[in-house]
């Protein structure tokens, strides 16, 4: 029998709602049981706060992989510098939230796990603690030595992904370059045949500027890269079309007949998917050796420790983990 994907989530800022949702799990039938990486006396006090009635048992490295068992879940014990109070920042634990993703890395590299889930961490507070970061995204691109990754959030058949993730938007325009977005064209094209399982994937891919910058006279990037590159990819037969102007491209005459939308940029994509999917929608990092996926929400430091928090879009990021191994599997991968 094929064993089911082993998965590892880390549990992202403590100080958010990433404890909460992780502990959420317990209340679930997880078929292939999930390992939690995180710091374990922050994760039994979440507990104790939210009245969850579980068992949080440690898991060591060289222990076999945990079983699913109701109302248990399992941890490999990454300690926060210092004690955490919900909702409340502290920048000197945020060297420990990025060692749980050094661990994961670990872990998968070492064959022990199958797949990376992530909770939600707090970027700036990362920042603050004297340690350049703008996202998972990108430093498990760095840690995996692919500059090429593509961000891609999925959610009720809606999937958008980014030519741009974590940019200001003052500098958006000039890293949008010929090579740049054929990269992310090629690789989004690949992911949704390999990972997705689309035969022939179907891409509308977004303008930056307004009208799709209106025949040249609201910008040029539409007809110095966007169009040229779109060109010489259909040119291969790829099913690329655009650059379409990207307050009409989310209607749903033309999402019909189309897999996925390239967004320019996060402000642009992200809002029309949170609008349709928010609480269920996932983040799957597409280019990487390893398979990532994500929550489709922040940190919610507004709402941690409450009872408030609203797991689902884990519960969706695990399931489309799961999905991409096994279709990984099934390929030969
Ligand atoms: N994958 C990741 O690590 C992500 C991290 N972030 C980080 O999170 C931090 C806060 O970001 P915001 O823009 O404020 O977005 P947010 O998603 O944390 O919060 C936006 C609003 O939605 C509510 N909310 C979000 N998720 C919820 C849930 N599961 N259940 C109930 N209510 C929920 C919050 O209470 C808040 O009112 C930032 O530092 C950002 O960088 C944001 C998105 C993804
Ligand atoms: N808005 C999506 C987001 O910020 C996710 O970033 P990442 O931490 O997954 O790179």
């Amino acid at each position: 029998m094929i064993p089911e994907p082993r998965l590892l989530v880390t549990v992202g800022e403590p100080a958010g709602i990433g404890p909460d949702v992780c502990l959420q799990l317990a209340r679930h039938a997880l078929p292939s049981g999930v390992l939690l990486i995180g710091d374990l006396r922050c994760l039994r006090s979440r507990a104790l706060t939210l009245g969850l009635a579980l068992r949080l048992e440690l898991w060591q490295e060289g222990d076999p992989w945990p079983a699913p068992l109701d109302g248990v879940l399992h941890v490999l014990d990454v300690p926060l510098a210092r004690p955490c109070r919900p909702g409340h920042l502290d920048a000197a634990n945020a060297p420990a939230v990025l060692a749980t993703l050094d661990k994961a890395m670990h872990l998968l590299r070492a064959g022990v796990a199958d797949a990376l889930v992530t909770a939600p961490v707090h970027k700036s507070i990362i920042n603050d603690a004297g340690i350049p970061f703008t996202g998972h995204t990108e430093y498990l691109a760095e840690a995996c030595g692919c500059p090429e990754v593509v961000m891609l959030l999925v959610g009720r058949g809606l999937r958008v992904a980014l030519a741009t993730t974590h940019v200001p938007l003052s500098q958006v325009a000039a890293a949008i370059t010929l090579e740049g977005l054929e990269g992310t064209l090629r690789t989004l094209h690949r992911v949704l045949r390999e990972d997705f399982a689309l035969l022939a994937p179907r891409i509308l891919v977004a303008g930056l500027n307004p009208h799709a910058g209106e025949d040249g006279y609201l910008g040029r990037e539409e007809r110095e890269i966007i169009a040229p590159v779109i060109a010489a990819l259909r040119a291969e037969g790829l099913g690329i079309s655009g650059p379409w102007p990207a307050d009409t491209l989310f209607t749903p005459r033309l999402l019909e007949d189309a897999d996925a939308v390239l967004a320019m940029y996060h402000d642009q994509g992200l809002p029309v998917l949170k609008y349709h999917a928010f609480g269920e929608a996932v983040n799957v990092t597409l280019g990487l050796p390893i398979v990532r996926t994500s929550v489709d929400h922040g940190t919610a430091l507004d709402v941690a420790g409450t009872g408030r928090a609203e797991g689902g879009s884990l519960l969706r990021a695990l399931d489309v983990a799961a999905e991409i191994v096994r279709n990984r599997r099934a390929a030969g991968g």
